[in-house]
Order: structure tokens, then C-alpha cells, then sequence
């Protein structure tokens, strides 16, 4: 008989839709047990799943499962960096960045048939300020937006785009000073993305020319926004589009250096981090073993 790969499933209880089904027992009774010997552990607060993560890599075993949204997804991966344990993912949150850019299927029971036949590949990662990536980061509105959703009971989409529309008129650019590829460009900053992934969550394609393995971040400005702008940005995100230069500059690089006047919120997959003045945002090429759905 061949010897059984170990596998661990970290689930977040707090994360996933209202209507919770049992994913211990889908995973039971899905799973290849011919293949796979399973080990199920939930999370109890925030910050746990790093060291649950850590602690399988250290054990040997093979695969780690997220099951969560890309908090979870990003509390995982980060304890797995660098090591030969593969992340694989039960998407369960509302915008699933990840598991949308690596094509893992949405629903539950044919995510858990995916790992079955998995194959495992590696990707890139990034860090802000020595914080961890694995979709994107950035500074300005969209880490505004990260902050006050983190306070918010409710979740979902519906109530991330209210808040988004509530709040992109109150939110004001910001001067920043901004090294890249040997040049250094000073000018407003409304948002700065650093995209390792295509997509925010939800098929908004904030940089659509992403490439998950190319050992490059593709940065997205946004120097300030109007009206118009918006328009055409929101057009561009959810048609998968590159915005016209008047609204969005792209570029691809391997590392970038901020400086702000005053400080300036930033998130690391949607999760809020904090605020500072100096940025340090990199690529960690090919840093992460994945299991990929096969083809
Ligand atoms: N047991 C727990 N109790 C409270 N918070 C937790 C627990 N386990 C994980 N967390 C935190 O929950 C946060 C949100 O997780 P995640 O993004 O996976 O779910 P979600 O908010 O439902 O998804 P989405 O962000 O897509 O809406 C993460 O920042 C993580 O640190």
C-alpha cells in the first residue's frame, strides 16, 4: 500500500456565509482517504492560523488547506513561506482573489473533489513592509477601505461597495515620493496597488497583465480620482481592462520604495496592517508551493 500524504484543513469558523454547512463533514466524505490522511483544526482568533500552518510545515506534512476567505488564505500562506508544504484553498469568503487567479473552484464540495487530483506548482509572494502577500497590497484608499471594513459587522459584497461609494468622495490624495525601476516620480497618491494576483476579490481586475509566477509586482497608480475617473476605472476592474493613462498608470517591477509627507494607511490582502511614512514593498519569486486543480 502507498503511504498516505498527510494534510491539514485550517478552518476560520468566523469566516464563510451565513447558511454554514459542515465542512469537516463534506471534507469526510469528499476527500480521497485513499491518498490523503486528513487532519481538521479551526482557528480560535485572529493571528492562530499562522502558527497552525507553521507547526504542519515544520511536521512534514504535505498539503495545508486555508479554508477561509484571503484573510485566512494570507494567515496560512504566510506560515507555509518557503517551505516544501503546498497551500491548498477552500474558498469561503466573500471576494476569494486567490482562489479566483488560480482558477480553484468556488463552491465548496468540487474544491474539495480539486485536491484529489491536485498538482502542485509554486508562485510568487510580495511584502510590504516585511508583511506577507500572496493577491495584492497597497496604500491610500484601498487600505482606507480595509480599515473601516474591519470595524464593520456586516460583510459580503454588497456592503464593501456601499462602502466604497460612501466613502470615495470623503477620501483625499495624498503626496507621495515613489522609487521604481531607478526612477523616482513625485505626485499625489490616491491608491497605490502592488498586485502579485490579477485581482482585488470578485473579478475586479486591478491589474489584469498580473502574472502570479513572472517573479514581478504589477503596480497600479492612482494619482487622483474624479467623477469620470471612477467611471472608468469600475468599468475598466470589472472588464477586465487596462484604464486609459488619465486614470491608471501600470508598471512592473520588483520592488518599490514610498516616502509620504504624512502617514498613509496599508493592507496586505485586504487586511487593514496599520500607517507609516516609508514603504518597502518586494517580490519573493516562486516562494509559495500551491495545489492547483488539474487541467
Ligand atoms: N477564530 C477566529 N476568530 C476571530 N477571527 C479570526 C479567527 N480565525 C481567523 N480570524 C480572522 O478573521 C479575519 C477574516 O478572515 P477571512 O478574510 O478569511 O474571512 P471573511 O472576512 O469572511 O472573508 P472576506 O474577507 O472575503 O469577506 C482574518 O483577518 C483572520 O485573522
Amino acid at each position: 500500500m502507498s503511504k498516505l500524504s498527510p494534510i491539514r484543513f485550517i478552518i476560520n469558523p468566523t469566516s464563510g456565509p451565513r447558511n454554514k454547512v459542515d465542512v469537516a463533514a463534506r471534507i469526510n466524505l469528499l476527500l480521497d482517504q485513499t491518498k490523503y490522511k486528513p487532519d481538521i483544526v479551526y482557528t480560535t482568533h485572529a493571528g492562530h492560523a499562522p502558527e497552525l500552518a507553521r507547526e504542519a510545515a515544520e511536521a512534514g506534512y504535505e498539503v495545508v488547506v486555508a479554508v477561509g476567505g484571503d484573510g485566512t488564505m494570507n494567515e496560512v500562506a504566510k506560515g507555509l513561506l518557503h517551505s516544501d508544504t503546498a497551500l491548498g484553498i477552500l474558498p469561503r469568503g466573500s471576494g476569494n482573489g486567490l482562489a479566483r487567479h488560480l482558477q480553484i473552484p468556488l463552491q465548496l464540495d468540487k474544491a474539495i473533489l480539486a485536491l484529489n487530483n491536485g498538482v502542485k506548482s509554486r508562485i510568487d509572494s510580495g511584502s510590504i513592509n516585511g508583511h506577507p502577500f500572496f493577491t495584492t497590497a497597497g496604500i491610500g484608499f484601498d487600505a482606507y477601505i480595509s480599515s473601516v471594513f474591519a470595524g464593520n459587522k456586516k460583510r459580503g459584497l454588497q456592503t464593501y461597495v456601499e462602502l466604497i461609494l460612501k466613502e470615495i468622495r470623503k477620501y483625499k490624495h495624498l503626496p507621495v515620493t515613489v522609487t521604481i525601476n531607478g526612477q523616482s516620480i513625485s505626485t499625489d497618491c490616491f491608491v497605490m496597488a502592488f498586485a502579485n494576483a490579477a485581482q482585488y476579490g470578485n473579478n475586479a481586475y486591478i491589474a489584469p497583465l498580473a502574472d502570479i509566477r513572472d517573479g514581478l509586482l504589477d503596480v497600479c497608480l492612482i494619482r487622483q480620482l474624479d467623477f469620470v475617473k471612477a467611471l472608468n476605472l469600475s468599468y475598466c476592474m470589472l472588464a477586465k481592462q487596462l484604464a486609459n493613462a488619465d486614470s491608471a498608470e501600470y508598471f512592473k517591477t520588483t520592488n518599490v520604495e514610498i516616502e509620504t509627507e504624512e502617514p498613509m494607511m496599508f493592507h496586505a490582502d485586504g487586511e487593514f496592517i496599520g500607517k507609516a511614512k516609508q514603504f518597502e514593498v518586494q517580490t519573493l519569486p516562486l516562494s509559495l508551493h500551491v495545489i492547483l486543480p488539474s487541467t
